[in-house]
C-alpha cells in the first residue's frame, strides 16, 4: 500500500487499503502517540464535565423533602432585633396578607378575642374628644355584644399623630390573647376630619399609599385584619359638597384601606358635618358598625357580600364596582338585568318546564281559571298541580344567576339598579322626581313570575313561565311577604362593602318604604294579591302595581293601591298584537275592558298609563291613537318612557336593535304631540315633570295642578291613614293623598335629576351638568 503524502487522503480510504499485517505494522509504529492522544482526550473530557456540572441530578431524582419555608416577618420596616436577626435572602422578600382567612386567631384554647382599634386624627381637638367619648361608648356596647365564644377586648383609641404606622398599618400586628396562647383578631375604625392644609392626614395617606405600592409588601398586606370602617368629619359651611372637598380625606383613607385590606370594608364610609348632623350621622354609623361586630362575634365572618367573608357572592372588585353594574333596562325604570343568555325563547320554556319534573313525566295539569277571582264570582279553590319555578328547573337557575331571589315557588325579588345607585348617591329613579319615592328604600318584587304576554321589549319572556291561567301551586301571601323582605334586606346588606355606599342611606335602606310590584311577570295573576297588598300596607309600605291590561276581572277586584299602572304598549289592535305578542286571543277586548275599569276607578285609585316607546313599533303616527285611549281611560297620569336596549338574545330574537331606542329629544317630541292631541280633544292634561336621565316624562291630569303648580308627589302618610281609617275598598280619592308641589328641578324643562346626588356616566365618572 502506498500513501501519497502529497495528496490529502481520507481515513476511510487508508483503512480500506490496508491488509491485516499492515495494521499490526502501523500499530507498532504509532502506538505511543495514539495512546497519548486518547489519554489527553479523556482528561480534557473529565475537566469539561467538572467545570460545567449544573446539578442536573434534580431533574432525574426529585428531592424527597423541601427545605423549611422561611417564616413570615411581620414588619419589614421595623428595626427591632427580632426582625434583623432573621436570615436574609438575596432577593427582596414579599410580605403577604391573609385574604380569605376566616379567623386569624391561632389560639385553640379559650374564646376568640377581638381587639378594636379606633384611630383618629385631630388638629383642633374636636375629633380627639369625640374619639375618646366614642371609645368609651363602644366599650360598653361591645360588652353587651360579647358572646360565650367571643370576647371583645376593650377598644384602644389611638391618635394617628402618635401611633406607630409601622406597627399597625403595614401588616396586622400580633396581639396576644389574654391567656397568651393565641392571637387576638383585629378590627380597625377610623375617625378622620378633613383639612385642606398640610396635616397628619397627609402623612397617613402617604404611608397607606406607599405601603400599597411597596414592591416588597403584598398589595393587600393588611388583609389579616377582620375588617375596617371609616367615618369622616368635615364642615359643610366651608366645603358644602363633596366635589368642593367635604370630608375628602376620609374618603381617601377609606379608599386606601380598601386596597390594603383586600376590600374588607365592613361598613360604608360615614360622613358628618361637625356643625350640623355630625353626631347623628356618627350614631347611625356606630349602629351599623356594631351590627357588623355582632355578626363577627356570632359567625366569625363579615357576612355576605363583603370581601374576605368567604361568601360566594362577595362584593365586586373595587375597580369593577365603579363601573356600571352591567345592568340593562328594558321597558321601564325597574331594573331588568340580563347579562347572559340562558333560554332563547318562550317556546323552549314550555319544553323545559315539562322536562324539569323530577319524575320526568308531564301530567296534564288541571288549569284553574284564575279569572274566577272576580268579586261577584265565588272563589274556586286552587288545585295544586306543580310549582311554577321549581328549584331544580333551568328557569330557577337562570333567574337566580341574574340576581333574583326566588321566594316560595312563584315569587321573586331583586334589588334594582336605581336602589344601588341611590345608596351610592348617584341618583334615584324617576319615581323619586315624580312621586317622592326614595329608591334606596324601595323593594322591587312580584308575587307571580308568570305572565300572559311576550312583549318584544321585555327580556323576561326568555326566562319565566307564561300562561293564560294559573296552573301552579299557590304559596300563601305571608310566606311570600316574609320571604321577599328577608331577601331584599339580605341584598341591601350585601351592598355594605361596595365603594361609595353612603352610611346614612344604607341605614335608611334597612327600612323598606315602597314596593314596586312590577319586577317580572304579572302581579295580579297571583290569586291572593289583595291579601299580599294588605300586608305591605300594614307595614306602611306603599304599593305601585303595574299590570298589563290583560286581566280585567283581577283589575276590577283590586283593593286600594298607592298607584295603579296599566301598561299601554300600543294604540291600536294590530300594533298591540305585534308589540305585546299576547297569549289571549281576545287580547284587544281585554285591553279595552281594562281601560273602562280604569276610567271607573279614576276617583278611587291614582291611575297611570305607562307608555313604553319603541321606535319602529309604537311611536310613529300613534300620538292621536294614544290620545283616544287617554280619552277612554282618563287616567290621572301618563308616564312616557323610551325603551332601553340591552342587546340580549331575547330582544334581538324579537327583532329589536339599538335603532329601536328613541333619543330623548324624540321622546320629548312625541310627548308634545300627545299633549297637543289631548288638548285638541278638550282633555285637561299638561306636561308636568321629566327625568331626562331615564328618558321618562310625565303628563298629568289638571286634577293635580293646584294654583298653577303641579302636585305629582304623594303624601304617603295620608294614604296609610286613609287606608287604616276606611279600609282597602274604602271611599277616598287620589286627591285626598296628593302631596306637596313637584320640586322645581323635576318639572318639565328642568331635567329632573335629584340635586342632592352626583351624576356619573357608565364608568362611574362624574358628569358635569
Ligand atoms: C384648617 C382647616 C381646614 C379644613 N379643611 C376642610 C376641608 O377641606 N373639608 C372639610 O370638609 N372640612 C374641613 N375643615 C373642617 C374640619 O374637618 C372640621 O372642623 C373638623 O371637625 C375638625 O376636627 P378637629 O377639631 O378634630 O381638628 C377644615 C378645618 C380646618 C381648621
Ligand atoms: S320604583 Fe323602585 S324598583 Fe322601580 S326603578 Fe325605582 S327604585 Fe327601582
Amino acid at each position: 500500500m502506498q500513501v501519497m503524502a502529497s495528496e490529502p487522503v481520507g481515513l476511510g480510504q487508508i483503512l480500506a487499503g490496508l491488509e491485516s499485517e499492515d495494521v499490526v505494522q502501523l500499530w507498532h509504529s504509532y502506538r505511543m502517540p495514539i495512546l497519548l492522544s486518547i489519554l489527553a482526550v479523556l482528561l480534557s473530557l473529565r475537566l469539561y464535565l467538572r467545570l460545567t456540572d449544573k446539578k442536573e441530578d434534580l431533574k432525574a431524582i426529585p428531592k424527597i423533602y423541601e427545605p423549611p419555608v422561611e417564616k413570615q416577618v411581620p414588619n419589614v420596616r421595623s428595626t427591632s432585633p427580632a426582625t434583623t436577626a432573621k436570615p436574609k435572602t438575596q432577593a427582596p422578600r414579599r410580605i403577604k396578607g391573609e385574604l380569605g382567612r376566616k379567623s386569624s386567631q391561632d389560639s385553640v384554647n379559650g374564646p376568640r378575642e377581638i381587639q378594636v382599634y379606633l384611630f383618629f386624627s385631630s388638629l383642633t381637638a374636636t375629633t380627639d374628644k369625640i374619639a375618646h367619648d366614642y371609645g368609651k361608648k363602644l366599650e360598653e356596647s361591645l360588652k353587651a355584644t360579647t358572646e360565650d365564644k367571643v370576647h371583645f377586648l376593650p377598644p384602644k383609641v389611638l391618635d394617628l399623630a402618635e401611633a406607630d404606622y409601622d406597627e399597625y398599618l403595614i401588616t396586622a400586628p400580633k396581639v396576644p390573647t389574654r391567656n397568651g396562647e393565641g392571637q387576638a383578631e383585629l378590627f380597625y375604625l377610623f375617625l378622620i376630619p378633613s383639612y385642606n392644609i398640610d396635616s397628619i392626614n397627609d402623612n397617613l395617606l402617604e404611608h397607606l399609599k406607599e405601603t400599597h405600592h411597596d414592591f416588597r409588601i403584598d398589595t393587600t398586606s393588611l388583609s389579616g385584619i377582620l375588617g375596617y370602617s371609616v367615618f369622616g368629619f368635615g364642615s359643610r359651611e366651608g366645603w358644602p359638597t363633596e366635589e368642593e372637598g367635604y370630608c375628602f380625606q376620609a374618603k381617601e383613607v377609606d379608599r386606601w384601606m380598601a386596597k390594603l385590606t383586600g376590600r374588607k370594608r365592613a361598613f360604608p364610609l360615614g360622613m358628618g358635618d361637625v356643625k350640623g348632623d355630625g353626631m347623628k350621622r356618627l350614631d347611625e354609623w356606630n349602629e351599623g358598625v356594631l351590627d357588623v361586630l355582632g355578626l363577627l362575634a356570632r359567625t366569625g365572618s363579615l357576612g355576605e357580600g363583603v370581601v374576605g367573608s368567604g361568601a360566594p357572592d362577595e362584593s365586586d372588585d373595587e375597580a369593577e364596582v365603579d363601573d356600571d353594574d352591567g345592568e340593562v333596562i328594558l321597558g321601564d325604570g325597574e331594573t331588568q338585568v340580563l347579562k347572559k343568555k340562558s333560554i332563547d325563547d318562550v317556546e323552549d320554556l314550555g319544553a323545559i318546564m315539562k322536562s324539569s319534573r323530577p319524575d320526568g313525566e308531564t301530567p296534564a295539569p288541571i288549569a284553574v281559571d284564575f279569572t274566577t277571582y272576580g268579586k261577584e264570582k265565588k272563589r274556586t279553590p286552587v288545585v295544586t298541580v306543580k310549582e311554577m319555578v321549581p328549584k331544580n328547573s333551568p328557569t330557577y337557575n337562570s333567574l337566580t344567576k341574574q340576581g333574583y331571589s326566588i321566594v316560595g315557588s312563584h315569587s321573586g325579588v331583586k334589588i334594582c339598579r336605581w336602589t344601588k345607585s341611590a345608596l351610592r348617591g348617584r341618583g334615584s329613579c324617576y319615581k323619586f322626581s315624580f312621586y317622592g319615592i326614595n329608591s334606596h328604600q324601595c323593594m322591587e318584587t312580584t308575587p307571580s313570575l308568570s305572565c300572559s304576554n311576550k312583549c318584544v321589549f321585555c327580556w323576561r319572556h326568555g326566562t319565566n313561565p307564561v300562561g293564560t291561567s294559573w296552573r301552579w301551586v299557590v304559596d300563601p301571601p305571608d310566606l311570600i311577604f316574609a320571604g321577599v323582605k328577608e331577601n331584599h334586606y339580605k341584598k341591601i346588606k350585601m351592598m355594605r362593602g361596595v365603594p361609595g355606599v353612603r352610611a346614612e342611606r344604607f341605614a335608611e335602606a334597612m327600612r323598606i318604604r315602597h314596593c314596586a310590584l312590577s319586577l317580572v311577570g304579572e302581579p295580579i295573576f297571583y290569586p291572593h294579591i289583595n291579601e299580599f297588598l294588605g300586608m305591605l300596607h300594614s307595614e306602611r309600605i306603599s304599593s305601585f302595581l303595574v299590570c298589563n291590561a290583560q286581566h280585567p276581572d283581577q283589575l276590577a277586584a283590586l283593593g286600594h293601591v298607592t298607584q295603579l299602572y296599566v301598561s299601554i304598549d300600543a294604540s291600536n289592535r294590530e300594533s298591540l298584537r305585534k308589540i305585546d305578542r299576547p297569549l289571549h286571543r281576545d287580547f284587544w277586548e281585554r285591553f279595552q275592558r281594562c281601560l273602562d275599569i280604569l276610567r271607573e276607578k279614576r276617583f278611587k285609585q291614582r291611575t297611570v298609563f305607562r307608555l313604553t316607546l319603541v321606535k319602529g313599533f309604537n311611536i310613529e303616527d300613534e300620538a292621536e291613537g294614544y290620545a283616544d285611549l287617554v280619552e277612554k281611560g282618563l287616567p290621572c297620569f301618563v308616564e312616557i318612557k323610551g325603551v332601553t336596549y340591552c342587546g340580549t338574545s331575547t330582544s334581538s330574537n324579537a327583532g329589536l336593535t339599538m335603532g329601536n331606542v328613541p333619543f330623548y329629544h324624540e321622546v320629548c317630541d312625541f310627548v308634545e304631540a300627545l299633549n297637543k292631541a289631548l288638548a285638541k280633544r278638550g282633555l285637561k292634561y299638561g306636561i308636568a315633570a321629566e327625568h331626562a336621565h331615564s328618558c321618562c316624562i310625565l303628563i298629568a291630569s289638571e286634577r293635580f295642578n293646584v294654583d298653577g303648580k303641579w302636585h305629582t308627589l304623594i303624601d304617603y302618610g295620608k294614604f296609610f291613614n286613609l287606608l287604616e281609617e276606611k279600609g282597602p275598598d274604602g271611599d277616598f280619592t287620589p286627591e285626598d293623598y296628593m302631596g306637596a308641589a313637584t320640586p322645581e328641578w323635576a318639572t318639565w324643562g328642568n331635567g329632573g335629576f335629584d340635586p342632592r346626588d352626583q351624576r356619573v356616566d357608565r364608568k362611574g365618572r362624574v358628569i358635569e351638568i
